[in-house]
């Protein structure tokens, strides 16, 4: 479903991919992991084609990510993008609804609100809601509604970027389950990017770890305990010496 090879970006003199290689099957939820600024964002945004890469090919469903007509790429991605980034001027239906009103995915207004009403539903939201602005709403329930808007168009992939920060662990293990939920039941394909391995453990079908950039390790999240990788146990057990160097 997606391919990756060699993938290598740079910015200046700041080399952070070097030859990724990365495979994510139909279906599957992938879970990249990684310490701070190792380029987990710029991945997912390479794969997206808002960062052009320096070398290397990415493809999904066998289509350059690079190829011409960008817009009807990027119809086929749900996004739920870091600190849930909803509109704060437009009220909660029309963030949900916000493709289905414009672009090439725009439908007539009064079928896109009854499609984010369902999906509103679906996240556990109440039409109460509806028109009611995100500043309204507590942090859970605004991840709700940034979820909400990452499957309103039925996307085939759809990419998680830290998608429990700032929430509770009771609320990030709601969240993580839904997440799980309904992109099994959508047959969604998945990549999310977390640092919290309550997450991981939750979300992923496999898991991927970038260091140094490159995919460092990569398996089953059955085997993520078990791994005798240094850099992953560094990593999940979060220990302060390894040999992944941490600032102090
Ligand atoms: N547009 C850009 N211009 C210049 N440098 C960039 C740009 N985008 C990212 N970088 C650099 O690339 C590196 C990787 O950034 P990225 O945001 O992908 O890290 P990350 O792994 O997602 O980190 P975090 O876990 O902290 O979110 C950083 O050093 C960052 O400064």
């Amino acid at each position: 479903m997606i391919r990756i090879r060699n993938l290598s970006k740079s910015f200046g003199a700041n080399a952070v991919l070097r030859g990724v290689d990365l495979d994510v099957a139909r279906g599957q939820s992938l879970v990249v992991i990684g310490g701070s600024g190792t380029g987990k964002s710029v991945l997912l945004k390479s794969i997206l084609g808002l960062v052009p890469p320096d070398a290397g090919q990415i493809t999904v469903d066998g289509q350059d990510t690079q190829g011409r007509n960008h817009e009807a790429f990027l119809s086929r991605f749900g996004m739920l993008f870091q600190g849930g980034a909803l509109f704060d001027s437009l009220p909660v239906w029309q963030n949900v609804a916000f493709r289905l009103l414009r672009g090439s995915l725009r439908r007539p207004q009064a079928e896109a609100r009854a499609l984010a009403l369902d999906k509103l539903r679906r996240v556990g939201l109440g039409p109460e809601v509806a028109d009611r602005l995100p500043a309204e709403l507590s942090g859970g329930m605004q991840k709700r509604v940034g979820l909400a808007r990452a499957i309103a168009a039925d996307p085939k992939v759809i990419f998680f970027d830290e998608p429990t920060t700032g929430l509770d662990p009771i609320m990030a293990g709601v969240i993580n389950a839904l997440i799980r939920e309904i992109t099994t039941e959508m047959g969604a394909t998945t990549i999310t990017i977390t640092h919290d391995m309550a997450s991981v453990r939750a979300i992923a079908d496999r898991v991927a770890m970038l260091h140094d950039g490159r995919i460092r390790w990569t398996g089953p999240v059955g085997d993520l305990d078990s791994t005798d990788d240094p850099y992953v146990r560094q990593f999940i057990h979060g220990h302060p010496h390894g040999p992944i160097e941490a600032l102090r």
